[in-house]
């Protein structure tokens, strides 16, 4: 389960599992994960329309790899338990919690998870679990709900709905969602799970885009949640090392393995200064590298 709960997530993307055209062949543009929905895309009448696609497409379409992760409903719903039980006997890789507010939104959910894998023969434990966080109590209990399940790989920030309950809106520039982003990272990383954004949803905006999955990046998050096709290669370039990137923390971490055999601790690279605390980002940037599949090195 550990190597699942790591791999390679910079692209999530939300397909409505209501139309069979999108639920068909999305693997053709490249994201790491789809996100079938059966949650807000899916109209309240559609539900169990949605929920028989869904299965149907777990059960004979192959994602070529990408990870197929199923959004629920709510569990103040009727939906969510059969939800459960469609992704689990289709055989999907996690399911997507949304709204999440409490540890206990986990562990009601997990052992669901457990009944489903149990009723239909799948092994037990091969269902990821990842929370949404989409309310101002979501935000302030994320370290207990990165940390209330083993399946949990991580959580994402919701935005639409997270600044509905903070009162306030999407405004674009990024600042209503400030605290949010922070707040999640941190916990995500005293977790030791992954964090990913939230929607972009003005598809027109190209530039506005790009400045938002740039500050994201800075931020620490693994990856984003997008609602359009379009949205993947600027993610991926923007997610991806550079070669400049990836020579420099070949150098450091040659460096620093050949200076700790001296007896040297600190010392320069490129006339930047170095020391043992730069180590775990170069190798960071280095298996990255080579996830996204652009490292040529020997390291
Ligand atoms: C926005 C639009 C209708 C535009 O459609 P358009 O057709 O105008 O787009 P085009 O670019 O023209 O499409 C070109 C070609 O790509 C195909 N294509 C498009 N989108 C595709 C896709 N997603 N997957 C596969 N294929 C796709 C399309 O079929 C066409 O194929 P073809 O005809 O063959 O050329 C469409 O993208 C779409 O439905 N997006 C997903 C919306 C969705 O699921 N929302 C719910 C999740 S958010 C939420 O709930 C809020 C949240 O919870 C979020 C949080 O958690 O962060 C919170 O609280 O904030
Ligand atoms: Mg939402």
């Amino acid at each position: 389960m550990r190597d699942a709960k790591k791999r390679l997530r910079r692209t999530m993307m939300f397909l409505n599992a209501q139309k069979p055209g999108l639920i068909k062949d999305p693997y053709i543009y490249g994201a790491d994960s789809l996100m079938l929905d059966l949650e807000d895309a899916v109209a309240e009448n559609q539900k169990d329309a949605a929920r028989f696609s869904l299965f149907h497409a777990l059960r004979t379409i192959d994602y070529h790899g990408a990870e197929r992760i199923v959004r629920i409903n709510g569990l103040d719903t009727p939906f969510w338990k059969e939800d459960i039980r469609c992704a689990v006997a289709g055989g999907c890789d996690g399911i997507r919690i949304p709204k999440t507010e409490t540890a206990q939104d986990v562990k009601i959910v997990e052992q669901q998870i457990l009944k489903a894998e149990n009723e239909f023969g799948r092994p037990e434990n091969s269902t990821l679990i990842m929370a949404a966080i989409e309310s101002a109590r979501g935000v302030v209990k994320a370290l207990e709900i990165c940390e209330a399940s083993k399946r949990l790989f991580g959580i994402a920030l919701s935005g639409g709905d997270y600044t509905k309950d903070l009162h306030t809106h999407i405004t674009g520039t990024g600042i209503e969602l400030m605290g949010a982003r922070q707040q999640l990272v941190i916990a995500a990383r005293a977790a030791g799970v992954q964090c990913f954004d939230t929607v972009y949803t003005d598809l027109e905006n190209e530039d506005g885009f790009r400045e938002d999955v740039n500050t994201i990046h800075l931020m620490g998050f693994d990856g984003k949640s997008i609602i359009n096709p379009r949205q993947i290669h600027i993610v991926h370039e923007i997610f991806t090392p550079k070669e400049k990137e990836i020579i420099f923390a070949e150098k450091v971490v040659r460096e620093i393995d050949s200076k700790k055999a001296q007896g040297i601790g600190v010392f320069t690279v490129d006339g930047k200064m170095i020391d043992i605390a730069f180590y775990d980002g170069a190798k960071r940037i280095i298996e990255l590298a080579k996830a996204s599949g652009v490292y040529e090195g020997e390291l």
